[in-house]
């Protein structure tokens, strides 16, 4: 599956923590996030990250185009409720952009807890089964 990892400043601490503590499940996916997020966790956990631009400059917008284009699967966003971001559109439009595709999105650790123990279980092999059916109806 392709993750994003995406987290606000103030959240950054939780996302590392979060991301040592569920490596050995993380490590099994496609993992991509913005710039300055997955600069963090890459050299927190040696995890493969690839990264986009920084949020305010575009990256939430680059993940949103990878949803748009059926390439991406969960978005763990722990997003800060309580700090203007001169780039609400673009987390605006991203969040948007879950909902009209379909997109499992975890806004806080809470629930990205919750998405990534449903990993190991099996919970979004669904994800898979849309996906290949999508595959298929595109190859008639
Ligand atoms: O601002 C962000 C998401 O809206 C996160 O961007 P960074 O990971 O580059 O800090």
């Amino acid at each position: 599956m392709n993750i994003a990892l995406i987290a606000h400043d103030k959240k950054k601490k939780d996302i590392i923590n979060f991301s040592i503590a569920y490596q050995h499940t993380l490590k099994k996916h496609n993992l991509y996030a913005t710039g300055t997020t997955g600069k963090m966790v890459a050299e927190a956990t040696g995890l493969d990250v690839n990264l986009f631009q920084s949020g305010p400059l575009g990256g939430d917008q680059q993940i949103g185009a990878m949803i748009a284009n059926d390439k991406m699967d969960m978005i763990i966003f722990l997003r800060d409720p309580l700090t203007a971001q001169p780039h609400e559109p673009d987390v605006s439009a991203l969040m948007r952009l879950c909902d009209v595709y379909y997109i499992p999105l975890a806004t806080n650790i809470a629930a990205a807890e919750i998405f990534v123990r449903g990993l190991d279980n099996g919970d979004f092999q669904w994800r898979e089964i849309v996906k290949e059916k999508k595959e298929k109806d595109n190859r008639k």
